[in-house]
Parts: C-alpha cells; structure tokens; sequence
C-alpha cells in the first residue's frame, strides 16, 4: 500500500529500503515477495502515475527540465571542460531516474562484469553469472509497429517473462538502411553486432530500449504498481531520509539500522527501525550524502561539518565515474529528418496524436535506432597510458547516429535538417566525486565528475569524432551527409577538437562507483563483495553506487541486474 503520512507507518519493518528509484523498486519488489518479511520503501519524489510526460519514449529528454520530478543539481566547475559546470539531474519520482532516463537499455559486456567479479574476488558478479539477473527482470516484448525482431536481437540473451519491459525500435528512420549499410561498405571498422547485449558489445546494431506496448518502463511500473497490494509492502513517497542514526551502544560496532527522515526541509524529523536492514538505495550521488550525514567517510571532513563521525571510511563518495557525452552535427541533403518535431509544429502534433491514439509512431520510439559501440586504435594506449577498458568485449567509445539536431550544449537552429552523432567515453580512465557542502541534508552535495581530467579519455573522444567524420566518407553516405555544422567544421587540428569537446562535452548522466564494493582488505571500497557496509551492522548498499568501475555501457540495466543479484544476497542472508 502507499501510506499516506508518517503516523501510518510501523515503528519497525524488517527491511527498510531508502530511495524507491531504479534499484530500490526491484529489491523492495523481490524481498516482499516473502511474505513473512515487512517491507518499507521510503522515496523523496512524488507518483509517477499520471505523468504522460514520463510515458512518452521519444520525450523523454524533456522530464530532465522538469524540476518537480528530477534532483535539479549541476556539477562544481570542470577542470576538464573549460570550468563550466553542468547540468547534471537525477530522477526524484517513484522510479528514480528509470522513470526519467532516456531508456537505452544496455547492459555492458562479459569483461565488464567479469573484471567486477576478479576486482571484488566474487565470482557471482561475472557475467556467466549475472545473466540470469538480467534475464529475470527482463520481459522482451515485441515492438509495436509489429515488424519481425529476427536479425536485430539474440533470443537466447533475452528474458521474457520479467516484469521490466524492453523492445526494439518501433518505427524505422531514413538513416537506418545507411547506418545497415555502413556495417557491410567497412565490416572491420563498424562490424555489425546482432546483440549488443549478448556478453560482446562491439559494433553496430539495433537499440533496445525499456520500453513495452509504445510507453517507458520503468521500476515503478514493473516492480512496485503491480505489487502494491501485497499486505507486507508499505512504500511512502514526498518523504527526504535525512540519515541513518547509530543505535549501537559505546565501543560496540556501529549499528545504522534507525532511519531518520522528515517531509519537508524545516519540519518534523521521524525515525522507523528496521529488526534486519537498510537497504540504501538513493543513488550514485544520494547514497553518499546519506552516509556522509550519518558520519560514515573521512572523518575530518565530517568534523569540519559538526557531523559526529560513527565509521572511518574515507572513500565514501570519491571515484565516481560517468560517461562524458559530445553530440556533434552535420547537415543533410534530406527534409524527412525528426527536425520537423522541433521546426514544424503541425508536424509534431501529429505525431502526438499517433501516439496518444495508438501508442506507435515516432514518440514511441527513443530518438535512433541504430548505434555502435566501438574499440580505439590499440596505439593509443601504452605502459603510461594503459587502455582503461575492462576487454576486449567492451566499447571505449559510443557513435549514437539521431537523424536531428542533437545537442546538450547548443541550441538547436530553428531551420536545417541535420544528423548528429552523440559519442560518448564508455570506458573512461577519469574520476571524479561527491562531497558534502553542509550538514543540511536538503542543501546539494558537491559534484564533481572528473571529466576528461585523464588524458587518455580526450585522447579517445578525439578518436570517436574521427570515427563518425570517416563513417561519412563511406558509400552509403554519399551525397547525403553535407557539412558539419558550427565549431565542428573549423576543427582542423586535435588540438582544435580537444577545444571543441571542452567546451561542447556534457553528460550520459551515469553516475556510478562512488560506493564500490570491494575484497574485505580494500580500504578503498566502503562495501564487501556482498554489498555490506563495511564496520557496520545492518546496511547495505544497491545501486549505481556500487560498480568498482563504470560498466561500458548506459548503465540502468546494469543497476536492475545487480538489484536482482542484490535481493538474492539479502534473502540468503536472512
Ligand atoms: C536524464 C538521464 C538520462 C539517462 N539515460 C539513460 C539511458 O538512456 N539508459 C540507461 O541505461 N541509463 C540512463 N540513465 C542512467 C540511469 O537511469 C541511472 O544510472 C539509474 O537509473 C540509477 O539507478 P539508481 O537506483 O542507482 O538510482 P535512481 O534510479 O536515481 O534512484 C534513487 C532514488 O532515491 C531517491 N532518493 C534520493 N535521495 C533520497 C533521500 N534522501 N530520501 C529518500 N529518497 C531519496 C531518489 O528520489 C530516487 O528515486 C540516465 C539518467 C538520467 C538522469
């Protein structure tokens, strides 16, 4: 049920899981389905039931700027890009940021979770073993314009039956027959991958996106709407965990297992208990600050705040890891391109309307079809400059071909018709942080992703903007793509594409690792190979959080995997 204010709840659950967001929703889904065990999800943002905004697939870009539904926060300046600071939005709505994000559903590759399983010394987060969590929340559906997915995905990597939607595109782009094309005109630069989510990543192929039946998926409406009426399962929304408080008596082993919380900033704080754990599930940026407001980091930062420090635990919130994003334009010989979404408005209100009155068209699918993932030139890398990716299955860069005017950092021209290739570092060297700025648990902690301050990542970026240059030289381009448009086309140098990306770069929004899990003698990972809080009783960690090392992909399947793996974990537990 959704309890409706503090005085409905219990004095204790067994589990109490903070942050109904992408992880959370699956842990609180799968723990409930004991029903011996009480369950209380506790989220800061509001419904999402309701918001069309949020269902639309092409859209969703726009719930980014909608700041009753995100954590409104930007970046410190970037060292790495010319010191701006950036946008840099969370989901803050039931779903976390599955009910915001843009629905690529990628799960990274066999080296990246078999290198998670050698950093953490457990086997059970290597690949052979994690696919079955992915396939578990998984329910592959068919795409709604009903065309046949034979060719596009590998059955065998997929689940159907999981709650979590995920499909292919659903309505075909004029770019698609060249980008098909590119895979055959230049096989050994952009060989075709049948299924990027099969264990290897590289190449070109077909997106999937967590998406069903023309709407987004996401873990509220796959694992909390369907599960509301369990008697065992309390979730209650518009509600801020403010921290977790020691109950543990002088000398003993801290024990964080009372959750504080209020419902607005200067109101009244309430605490509940949980008799097993705290599950923290607030996400790469959130779950820090919680325990950094629960005195768990490095304890003269926390004294310099006045927060008492209960756990040394220096780490907390630093190596943070993200992709770094640079969207990059060219003109086309061609006006059927999706410009007319933003130049034409007889045009877009058209295609709302296909999707209002049958959820199929444009807005039901995200804005490409088609991407590759690909590997940098192995002279890049050397003894000082070691190649950061976890192998040879994994990507170092992403070419995101959208048939528009694509940018996060420059308006889009009210006239043109465009292609843009978004290019992203999937495997990046650079690290950055989350500190605390107060002690106040409503202010906004500081931000900072270290992009690009390794220069092995702008070496690669520069190798991606080379890549989709030479992509356009190939046959089946020919006559189609024009000139690349603004700062681009007098970008003759690498020094003058470095200058470019510094000031063009911005983000993926895939915070992670600023809470890795780790081998019990690794004073840099906060929590054991299990997810435990290391020094306390009764915590655990599942979210982005978690990753040792960013996976080489849009990291939400990621997180819905080892959200399964992580209830698994508790449940043995206990
Ligand atoms: C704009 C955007 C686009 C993205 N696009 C993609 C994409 O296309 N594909 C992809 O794979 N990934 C994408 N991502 C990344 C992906 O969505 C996230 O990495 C993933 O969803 C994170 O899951 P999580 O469980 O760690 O955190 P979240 O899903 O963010 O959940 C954290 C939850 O905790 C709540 N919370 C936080 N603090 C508190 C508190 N103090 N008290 C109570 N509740 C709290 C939050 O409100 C939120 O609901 C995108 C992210 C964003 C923001």
């Amino acid at each position: 049920r959704f309890v409706n204010s503090p005085s409905e709840l219990k004095p204790e659950y067994d589990f109490i899981v903070v942050g109904g967001g992408t992880a959370g929703n699956v842990v609180a889904a799968r723990l409930s389905e004991i029903s011996k065990y009480s369950v209380l999800v506790i989220e800061a943002g509001g419904s999402d039931e309701g918001n069309v905004a949020l269902e639309i697939p092409y859209a969703a870009p726009n719930a980014m700027s909608n700041t009753s539904i995100i954590w409104d926060y930007s970046t410190v300046p970037q060292a790495g890009l010319s010191q701006r600071s950036i946008a840099y939005p969370r989901g803050r709505v039931l779903g976390g940021s599955s009910a915001i994000n843009f629905l690529a559903y990628t799960r990274g590759s066999r080296d990246d979770f078999d290198r998670m399983a050698s950093y953490t010394g457990d086997n059970g987060w290597s690949w052979n073993n994690m696919l079955p969590y992915f396939k578990k929340s998984e329910g592959f559906t068919r795409p709604v314009d009903g065309h046949s997915t034979s060719g596009q995905i590998d059955s065998n990597a997929h689940g159907f039956n999981g709650p979590l939607k995920t499909t292919v595109y659903a309505c075909p782009a004029p770019i698609d027959p060249m980008l098909i094309s590119t895979t055959k005109a230049s096989p050994s630069q952009f060989p075709f991958n049948v299924d990027y989510n099969s264990g290897n990543t590289i190449g070109m192929g077909y997106i999937q996106s967590t998406a069903g039946n023309g709407v987004r998926s996401s873990s509220a409406t796959a694992f909390i709407h369907p599960n509301i009426n369990r008697p065992n399962l309390d979730v209650i929304l518009n509600t801020h965990v403010t921290k977790l408080i020691n109950v543990a008596g002088f000398f003993k082993t801290p024990d964080l297992r009372k959750v504080e919380f209020a419902q607005s900033r200067g109101g009244q704080r309430y605490t509940v208990r949980a008799k097993k754990e705290v599950i923290l599930s607030a996400g790469a940026i959130n779950t820090p600050q919680i325990l950094h407001l629960s005195g768990v980091g490095s304890p003269l930062s926390l004294l310099k705040l006045k927060i008492v420090p209960t756990i040394i635990s220096p780490f907390v919130g630093q190596d943070l890891q993200d992709h770094v994003l640079l969207g990059s334009q060219w003109y086309v010989n061609s006006t059927d391109t999706l410009d007319v979404i933003t130049t034409n408005e007889t045009a877009a209100n058209n295609i709302l309307t296909q999707w209002v009155t049958s959820k199929t068209g444009r807005y039901a699918n995200v804005s490409g079809n088609i991407f590759a993932w690909l590997r940098a030139s192995a002279s890049l890398f050397s003894f000082f400059t070691p190649d950061p990716s976890a192998g040879p299955t994994s990507a170092h860069f992403e070419l995101y071909p959208v048939n528009q005017f694509a940018s996060y950092a420059v308006p889009a021209p009210t006239t043109g018709n465009f292609i843009s290739v978004v290019k992203g570092v999937m495997s990046p060297a650079s690290r950055g942080s989350v500190t605390l700025n107060s002690n106040d648990p409503f202010e906004p902690p500081l931000i900072d992703t270290g992009f690009l301050t390794n220069p092995i990542d702008i070496q690669i970026m520069i190798e991606a903007i080379k890549t989709a240059k030479e992509m356009f030289t190939l046959s089946p381009w020919k006559g189609y793509t024009l000139q690349p448009y603004g700062e681009l086309g007098s970008a003759k140098t690498d020094s003058d594409l470095m200058k470019y990306i510094r000031s063009q770069a911005t983000t993926f929004y895939h915070p992670s690792s600023t809470v890795k899990a780790g081998r019990s003698y690794d004073i840099t990972a906060p929590l054991d190979s299990e997810l435990n809080l290391k020094g306390a009783v009764g915590v655990r960690v599942v979210d982005a959080s978690i990753f040792p090392y960013i996976p080489a992909a849009h990291i939400q399947a990621a997180v819905f995997a080892i959200a399964e793996r992580g209830a698994d974990l508790i449940k043995q537990t206990w």
